[in-house]
């Protein structure tokens, strides 16, 4: 499907808050996702409800442009069977767009998924998208390993440390830039952690989606800096940074 324009406001309204002039070394992570007014990014566990207005998902892909990975949790993967590539380029080619679409890196310790028959297959037989990274507990054997994919063994424990990902990603992939797109498990997570994640960008579709919905709600208080928000025709956007709490006075 045919992307809507992006609208001409967007990049100078992103341009802080990409890697796109990365200040150092570490590696550049944006939270993003998209939220209904009752901060709920799906109708319920097992759905993918469509939350943002066109014009919001073609920026979704001007995002994933401007990032190196793309990186999302086991139910996001299981349930919305992702493409994860970047359909978004300055120069509105739409084939080999595997060059300028983001690496997936897609978490799936206990092995549950199967790249084979994906969508992301799919995408990436077609030149459309990148094979993913498979972060999982224990390289599976031979006889299991799928073909054009990366098994990227994360064997300190089930429980993923982010640094050490990120880390890792950074020292064997050369993956500088992650754009992490969900769900809402992942990002709770990640909303506590200011000293990894460079930006926060969210989508907020004017909809209620209900009390069985997919919450974005970390365990703890977040304080934001760096507001700003852009104003589209059913959607806003805010993009902002996460503050250490310890600075807030
Ligand atoms: N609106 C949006 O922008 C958006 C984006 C992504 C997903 N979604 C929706 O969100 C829902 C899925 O979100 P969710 O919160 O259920 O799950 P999720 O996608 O965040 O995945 C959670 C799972 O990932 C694994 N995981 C997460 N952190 C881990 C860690 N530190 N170590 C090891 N494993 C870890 C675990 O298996 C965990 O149960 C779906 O309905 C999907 O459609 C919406
Ligand atoms: N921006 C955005 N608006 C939404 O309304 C919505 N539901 C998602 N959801 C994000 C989630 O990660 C999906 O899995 C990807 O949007 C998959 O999209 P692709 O197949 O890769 O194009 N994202």
């Amino acid at each position: 499907m045919k992307l809507s324009p992006l609208d001409e406001k967007l990049p100078n309204f992103l341009h802080d808050y990409l890697p796109i002039e990365p200040k150092d070394d570490k590696v550049f992570v944006t939270l993003t996702y998209a939220q209904s007014l009752d901060s709920k990014i799906s109708s319920g566990p097992g759905i993918r409800t469509v939350i943002s207005h066109p014009e919001t998902k073609t920026m979704t892909h001007y995002l994933r442009y401007h990032h190196q990975g793309i990186l999302i949790g086991t139910s996001t993967l299981l349930v919305d069977d992702p493409g994860l590539n970047c359909k978004w380029n300055p120069f509105n080619e739409t084939t080999n767009l595997d060059k300028y679409s983001p690496r997936p890196i897609v978490i799936d310790m206990k092995r549950q998924w199967n790249f084979k028959g994906s969508k992301m297959e799919q995408l990436y037989l077609q030149k459309k998208g990148k094979s993913p990274i498979i972060v999982v507990n224990k390289l599976p054997t031979h006889a299991d390993q799928e073909e054009n994919v990366d098994y990227f063994v994360y064997d300190n424990s089930d429980v993923i440390d982010w640094e050490l990902l990120f880390l890792n990603l950074k020292n064997k992939y050369n993956i500088k830039s992650i754009m992490v797109e969900g769900g809402g498990n992942v990002i709770n997570q990640l909303l506590l952690r200011h000293d990894l994640v460079n930006s926060l960008i969210i989508t907020i579709g004017s909809v209620y989606l209900g009390e069985n919905g997919v919450s974005v709600s970390p365990s703890s208080n977040v304080q934001l800096s760096d507001v700003k928000w852009w104003v589209g025709t059913t959607d806003s956007v805010l993009s902002c940074r996460l503050k250490n709490n310890k600075d807030s006075s």
